[in-house]
């Protein structure tokens, strides 16, 4: 049953709701991993809609950047005070969670606090900092950010400028930002609310420079906030989107903090200025890695909002005719409109289950790391950093479509599928730009084939023993396998093909840079389809793991939605495996699958259990009642507290009547 139905709701959303066959509640345990998870997320939201000064003041899309931080604020001091009889503070996904619910995702002074400050100190910091400094970073006696990202370097970690230089007589580190590109420029929160910061540098002891590390430092005066002597700090100015966040520049003038300030649980500094290197040379970048292992369920949840505006929306709207004159039609009915988003559904359920997947598999390297065991980091950032490059990009494209399949009030903010969508495409360039990223998966799959080539494949992990595989043939009596091994094929020969010509290039004398350069479109290839191939086995495995066989039914019909897509998208990849007969096969049975999964479109989305105070969107409420709420919010707008406004007294009035003269 859906459990989102009410009286009083549209009745065509109604009718969509009763056609579901099965419970949502059950689903919503499913996407979030326990009923217990699923349960938590709607009881908090149900307590917040309870408590009045946690309600949004007017619409975001109406608020100014100066208003949108201001109310960010108030409402985290809110929630700070009211946190302990809301969630389990020990939850890192209820933090989280409430804080999307209450104060929504266009950011807010705490938004990189939980995620990008704290972490660093309770994973890279020894016992007697994280005595210093976790407690009061938890209770919020401290706010802090996490600056990296230079004016002229942010890719290149290699590059930074800021220094941190140690003076053994005093016992302190220098801080210095020698040229203007070397500021420190988008972290968020630094522009006006941290009073600390997380600050990589790189380290200098006895002139000689061991790259960047990371350091705690006191940005501002925690009374007055007004930035300490030595900081230059300040807001970047308006962003694409989530300008309720204050990303922030800084700069460094032989600003001096104590020795115990760098984080020193890996790497260290003696007072008679000993340096002793971390147990894995790429340790100090653990907090990114962490960051990313949570963006495909973070980017999951971003493509299920879009989508529960434009599912519920397109349930509602009405335009054209199919067979019956009489009345038109559910947008939903129409083929396009199906296949725009109906794959997207599939994705979106995909991103989450592996997502989940990947916050389980780092919280297990950070115990492996924590007793020493780093041989699973590589694998790790290989995967991470594919995962985050691929989910990122097809939920941007995802949302877009969401947009655009709601028509012309898609583009109004009342949608504001536009908003998620600048949020989330955030996602393709923080946390490590794509191209990036793809380019350190593909150095990964590329040495995992130079172990083939020789002779070394029983060394492959599990994740790439594909690549020594050799499928020429598939049995198109097509389950999910059988689509495995197709995608296999095309991850697989598209990894050697993009490694074969960078060896190629390698041979014909290029400098190993220069290959790489020339073989990076098809080496990103290759990244790409391995990070699809690892996306579709998780979600085959996750629905081989569910129990309810009601649910099951379901899922294997949007695996069906996925896996026929997918195989479709990368058609030209599998040209030489499959015939044009069998890829017409496979085309029908994704318009089969659409048809199939059309009953549950509404209850797939409801289960994602996104709150209207989360959603934020006229066209995606719950209860569809959209049209004279629509009507409500533009009569609400700013502009229309008067009749006639200043434009047209000041300007256009007297233009026209100059004109009668
Ligand atoms: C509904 C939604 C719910 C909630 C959402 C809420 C909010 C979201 C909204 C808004 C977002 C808010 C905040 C966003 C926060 C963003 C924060 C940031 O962006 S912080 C800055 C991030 N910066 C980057 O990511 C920089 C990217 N660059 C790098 O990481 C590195 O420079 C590099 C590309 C990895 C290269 O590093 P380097 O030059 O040092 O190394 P090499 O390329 O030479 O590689 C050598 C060797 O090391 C291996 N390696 C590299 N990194 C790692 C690692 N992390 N772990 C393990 N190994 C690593 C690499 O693979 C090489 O190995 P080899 O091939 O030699 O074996
Ligand atoms: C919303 C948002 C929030 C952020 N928050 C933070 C934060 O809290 N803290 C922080 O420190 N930073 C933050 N950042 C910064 C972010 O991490 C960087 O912008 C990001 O890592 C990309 O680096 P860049 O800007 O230097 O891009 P560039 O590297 O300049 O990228 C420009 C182009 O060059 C290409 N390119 C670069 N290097 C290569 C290469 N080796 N091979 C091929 N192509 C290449 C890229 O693909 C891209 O097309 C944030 C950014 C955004 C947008």
């Amino acid at each position: 049953m859906n459990q989102s139905i009410k009286p009083g709701d549209n009745p065509d959303l109604t009718e969509e709701r009763l056609s579901g066959t099965f419970d949502t509640n059950s689903m919503a345990a499913v996407i979030y991993g326990s009923d217990k998870l699923a349960q938590r997320r709607r009881e908090i939201s149900e307590a917040v809609s309870r408590i009045p000064e946690l309600q949004d003041s007017k619409p975001c899309p109406f608020m100014t950047r100066e208003e949108k931080i201001l109310e960010g604020s108030r409402k985290s001091a809110i929630l700070n005070r009211l946190l302990p009889g809301l969630i389990d503070l020990d939850s890192f996904e209820e933090t989280v969670f409430i804080h999307q619910e209450v104060i929504g995702i266009e950011g807010h002074p705490l938004a990189l606090h939980e995620s990008l400050f704290i972490p660093p100190i309770a994973t890279q910091g020894t016992d007697e900092q994280q005595k210093k400094w976790l407690g009061r970073a938890q209770r919020r006696e401290i706010i802090g950010c996490y600056a990296q990202t230079e004016l002229g370097h942010g890719s290149n970690l290699r590059a930074l400028e800021t220094t941190a230089t140690f003076d053994i007589s005093s016992q302190e580190f220098i801080l210095n930002s020698p040229t203007i590109t070397s500021l420190k420029w988008w972290p968020g929160a630094l522009g006006k609310s941290a009073n600390w910061s997380i600050v990589i540098a790189n380290l200098i002891v006895h002139d000689k420079n061991h790259g960047p590390h990371p350091f705690m430092v006191q940005l501002r005066d925690e009374k007055s906030h007004e930035p300490l002597p030595g900081i230059t700090v300040g807001d970047i100015g308006p962003k694409m989107a989530f300008n309720g966040a204050d990303n922030g520049f800084l700069g460094f003038e032989n600003y001096r903090i104590p020795r115990e300030n760098m984080l020193m649980r890996h790497s260290k500094v003696t007072p008679d200025g000993g340096y002793i290197r971390p147990p894995h040379a790429k340790i100090g970048y653990s907090g990114m890695v962490r960051v990313r292992s949570r963006m495909a369920a973070e980017q999951g949840l971003f493509l299920a909002h879009a989508l529960t505006i434009a599912v519920r929306y397109s349930a509602i709207r009405r335009q054209g005719y199919l067979e019956d004159r009489s009345r038109e039609v559910k947008v939903l009915d129409y083929q396009t409109q199906q296949h725009r988003l109906f794959p997207s559904i599939a994705r979106a359920y995909a991103f989450i289950f592996c997502g989940f997947e990947t916050i389980r598999l780092y919280d297990q390297l950070l115990i492996d790391v924590q007793n020493g065991n780093t041989s699973g980091m590589a694998d790790l950032h290989a995967l991470t950093s594919g995962l985050k490059s691929v989910v990122t990009h097809q939920t941007g494209e995802g949302i877009e479509q969401a947009r655009m399949a709601c028509g012309g009030h898609g583009y109004s903010m009342a949608s504001y599928i536009s908003e998620i969508y600048g949020v989330a495409i955030g996602g393709c360039t923080y946390e490590g730009e794509n191209m990036v990223m793809l380019l350190q998966l593909a150095r990964y799959l590329v040495k995992s084939i130079e172990m083939i080539q020789n002779g070394k494949s029983k060394n492959l992990g599990p994740m790439v023993a594909y690549l020594a595989a050799n499928e020429s043939e598939i049995d198109l009596n097509l389950g999910p396998n059988e689509y495995l091994k197709v995608f296999q094929y095309a991850a697989r020969s598209q990894a050697w093909r993009a490694t074969e010509k960078f060896q190629k290039l390698r041979n014909s004398g290029m400098s190993k840079e220069q290959a790489w350069n020339q073989a990076s479109v098809e080496l990103t290839r290759a990244s790409r389809l391995h990070t699809r191939l690892y996306i579709m086995s998780t979600f085959i495995n996750h629905v081989g793991s569910v129990v309810d066989q009601k649910i099951k039914k379901v899922l294997i019909d949007l695996l069906n939605v996925h896996i026929t897509y997918e195989v479709m998208d990368i058609g030209i990849y599998v040209q030489g495996l499959l015939s044009s007969d069998q890829m017409d096969l496979i085309r029908n049975q994704l318009y089969v699958s659409l048809e199939t999964i059309r009953p549950n479109a509404v209850s797939l989305v409801d289960s994602f259990q996104i709150s209207d105070m989360q959603l934020r969107s006229v066209l995606g409420r719950r209860d569809g009642n959209v049209y004279e709420n629509l009507f409500k919010w533009a009569k609400s707008c700013p502009l229309n507290d008067k009749d006639v406004l200043e434009s047209v007294t000041k300007y256009l009035k007297p233009m026209m009547d100059k004109s009668k003269l």
